[in-house]
């Protein structure tokens, strides 16, 4: 079976939910139909835009999904300022990202949450977007690889085999967040061919040939195309670009295969 490339829009913490309707909305103007089912396509707005980006995609029919940034380990209770695996489902979250680099850091999330986060996705039928990543201190002493590595075993820890398919990974060196400076083709594809290879150590060759893992760090609509042509990188995590209409729909439309 052949994987079909996912770009997913990481607006992180921009747009409020009248600027998320806009987006939204000009996204699906500036992305013709027929490039669906060639790409899946998501957009992960902040929380208080969900339920805006829901009823735009149902009221007009949108083949566009939508996720979260983050998910709490817990589905209830007293956890202030926390989004749980139920109040998303019930949302009509496609996905959820869990371990983005900026919430390693600024939240102090190790393998272990982010792992829980995953189930907790898992468990409420989400698919839960794992995000590894080494800094640049890793990559320049040549240690990238073993890095993403264990992070990744890290992260998956206690995920059923059962439910190992459902999961995309995102790498998303934390060097090319934001910063301008993607990864080469090359650079990608060594991760990404690795990550596959340990998936398939860990599950099975079959388990990790269906499974999507995404490339993430400043992609746009002119350097897409070299990375998805990698055998490896199914797609990708898009952050700036994706809250610009036209660049998002050029990039999902070169994922598609076009622009046709
Ligand atoms: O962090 C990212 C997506 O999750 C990447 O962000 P940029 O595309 O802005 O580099």
């Amino acid at each position: 079976m052949p994987r079909t490339p996912l770009i997913a829009g990481n607006w992180k913490m921009n747009m409020n939910h009248l600027e998320a309707i806009a987006l939204v909305q000009k996204i699906s103007f500036a992305l013709p139909s027929k490039y669906y089912g060639k790409v899946d396509v998501a957009v992960l707005p902040p929380f208080t835009d969900l339920r805006s980006v829901q009823q735009i995609i149902d009221s007009d029919k949108l083949k566009l999904r939508y996720g979260a940034q983050d998910i709490s380990v817990h589905d209830s209770g007293a956890y202030t300022g926390e989004i749980s695996g139920p109040m998303l489902a019930k949302l009509g979250c496609t996905y959820a990202v869990v371990g983005h680099s900026e919430r390693r850091t600024h939240h102090h999330e190790d393998d272990a949450i982010v792992a829980s986060k995953a189930k907790a996705a898992l468990k409420h039928g989400i698919i839960p977007i794992i995000c590894i990543g080494e800094g640049l201190d890793v990559r320049e002493a040549g240690e990238h690889v073993e890095h993403n590595l264990g992070q990744l075993r890290g992260s998956l820890e206690g995920i059923s085999s059962k439910d190992l398919p459902k999961v995309v990974i995102a790498y998303e060196p934390v060097w090319a967040i934001g910063t301008g400076k993607v990864a080469s083709a090359a650079d990608a594809q060594e991760v990404c061919a690795a990550i596959r290879s340990e998936l398939a150590r860990v599950a099975s060759p079959e388990t990790a040939g269906s499974m999507r893992i995404l490339y993430g760090g400043s992609v746009s609509a002119k350097n897409v195309r070299s990375l998805i042509a990698e055998s490896d990188v199914d797609g990708a995590l898009v952050g700036g670009a994706s809250l610009k209409s036209d660049d998002f729909a050029q990039l999902c439309a070169i994922a598609a295969g076009g622009p046709f």
